[in-house]
C-alpha cells in the first residue's frame, strides 16, 4: 500500500467544485509535486490533507491511518504532518529559536538542542538563533519555516509554494537545501508550484491538475513527453502540436515522416506533438540531415546562452514552430534554415 493513499476526494466551496473526484498516491519518502493552472484545486488539496478543511466525501490515509473519510476528519494537529508556505508564516514577535521550538513540550534544554540541530540541517548559522523574523532574508525565513516544520519529525511534508516569493537564484539555492534535508531525512513530499522546470526537477512524481481533477501523474520524463492532451502538453512547456495522418507506425505531417511510439487506436487522422529540443536547425542545406524541412526565421529571442526562434515552414507559413537555439547560432531574422526532427512523435490518445 502507498504512503498517502487518496481517493475519490471532493470538496465544493458553494458552487465551485475545488476538487472532483481526485486519487493520488504517494510513495514513503518520494516526491510529489503538483502544478495545474490558477485555481485548479492545488492548495485545496494541501489543505485537506493538512486538515485545515474536511472534504466532502472521499478518503485520505497517511501510513495506514484514515486522516478522513467522508465528512469525518482527524484535526490537524494529531496529524503529524508539516507545512510550509509561500511567505513561510514565521510568528514576527519570536525569534528564530522560538519559532522553530514553538509548541515542542521537551524541557529547554532539549528544546535549544534541538533549534540548533535544525539550524544545521537546513544550512543556517546557529548565531541566527537569536534573530526575529524581519532580520532575515526571504530564502533564510523560508529555511527557518521547513526548519519550524520538521522540529516534530513530520510523517509528511506539504510545501505550498514555498519558493516564490525568492529571486531566481536563491530560489535553486533554497529548493535544492529543502529538497536535500527532506531526501536525507526520509520524509514524503508533496509540493506544489506554478514553476514548470522546478516541477519537473524537483519530483520524483509528477501530479498534473486541472479544474478540480487529476488529469495524468507519473515520472516528470514520461508526462512532459508523453502528456495525456494537448493542453497538457502545453502546461509543461513549449510544444509542437500538428495535424498527422498516423498510419504504418509513422505520422505523416508537415515536418515529414516522423516515427511515433504507439498510436493505440487512433489510426488515421489524429495530433502529434514534438517538444523544441526534438528539432535541430541548421543553417545551410548541407549541414542538415537527409529529408531537411525548409523555413524562415520571423523572429528572435536572446536568452544568453540560448535564443528563442520562431519559424514559419517555407511550405505552409501558417505553420509557425517555436525552437531553442544555442545563441551561439546568431540567426536574422528572414534568414532561410533547414529543419530536421529527432526522436519519436508523441500522438494524443
Ligand atoms: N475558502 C474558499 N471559499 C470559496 N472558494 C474557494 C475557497 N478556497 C478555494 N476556493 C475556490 O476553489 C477553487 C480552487 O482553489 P485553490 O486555491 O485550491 O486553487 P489553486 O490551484 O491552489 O490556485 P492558485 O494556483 O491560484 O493558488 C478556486 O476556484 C477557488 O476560488
Amino acid at each position: 500500500m502507498s504512503f498517502v493513499d487518496i481517493q475519490a476526494l471532493r470538496k465544493r466551496f458553494g458552487p465551485v467544485a475545488a476538487l472532483d473526484g481526485v486519487d493520488l498516491t504517494v510513495e514513503r519518502g518520494s516526491r510529489t509535486v503538483v502544478v495545474g493552472p490558477s485555481g485548479c484545486g492545488k492548495t485545496t488539496l494541501l489543505r485537506l490533507i493538512a486538515g485545515f478543511e474536511a472534504p466532502d466525501a472521499g478518503r485520505i490515509v497517511i501510513g495506514g491511518d484514515t486522516m478522513a473519510e467522508g465528512v469525518t476528519a482527524m484535526p490537524a494537529h494529531k496529524r503529524n504532518i508539516g507545512i510550509v508556505a509561500q511567505d513561510g508564516c514565521l510568528f514576527p514577535h519570536l525569534t528564530v529559536a522560538g519559532n522553530i521550538v514553538f509548541g515542542m513540550t521537551e524541557e529547554q534544554s532539549v528544546r535549544r538542542a534541538r533549534a540548533a540541530e535544525l539550524m544545521e540541517m537546513v544550512g543556517l548559522e546557529r548565531s541566527m538563533l537569536s534573530r526575529r523574523p524581519d532580520e532575515l532574508s526571504g530564502g533564510q525565513q523560508q529555511r527557518v519555516a521547513l526548519a519550524r516544520a520538521l522540529a516534530r519529525k513530520p510523517r509528511l511534508m506539504l510545501l505550498d509554494e514555498p519558493f516564490s516569493a525568492l529571486d531566481t537564484g536563491l530560489r535553486a539555492a533554497t529548493r535544492k537545501a529543502v529538497g536535500d534535508v527532506l531526501k536525507a531525512e526520509g520524509i514524503a513530499t508533496l509540493l506544489v508550484t506554478h514553476d514548470q522546470s522546478e516541477a519537473l526537477g524537483f519530483a520524483d512524481q509528477l501530479a498534473v491538475m486541472r479544474s478540480g481533477r487529476l488529469v495524468q501523474s507519473g515520472r516528470p520524463r514520461d508526462v512532459y513527453s508523453r502528456p495525456a492532451d494537448p493542453a497538457t502538453a502545453a502546461f509543461l512547456g513549449e510544444a509542437v502540436i500538428l495535424r498527422a495522418e498516423l498510419k504504418d507506425g509513422h505520422a505523416h505531417c508537415v515536418l515529414g515522416h516522423l516515427p511515433v511510439s504507439a498510436y493505440g487506436s487512433s489510426a488515421g487522422q489524429g495530433m502529434i506533438m514534438l517538444r523544441p529540443e526534438q528539432i535541430n536547425v541548421a543553417e545551410q542545406e548541407s549541414t542538415a540531415s537527409e529529408g531537411a524541412i525548409r523555413g524562415r526565421v520571423v523572429e528572435t529571442g536572446f536568452r544568453g546562452s540560448t535564443c528563442d526562434v520562431r519559424i514559419v515552414l517555407r511550405d505552409d507559413e501558417n505553420v509557425v514552430l517555436n525552437v531553442e537555439v544555442a545563441s551561439s547560432m546568431d540567426l536574422a531574422l528572414g534568414q532561410e534554415i533547414y529543419l530536421n526532427v529527432t526522436g519519436e512523435a508523441h500522438v494524443f490518445g
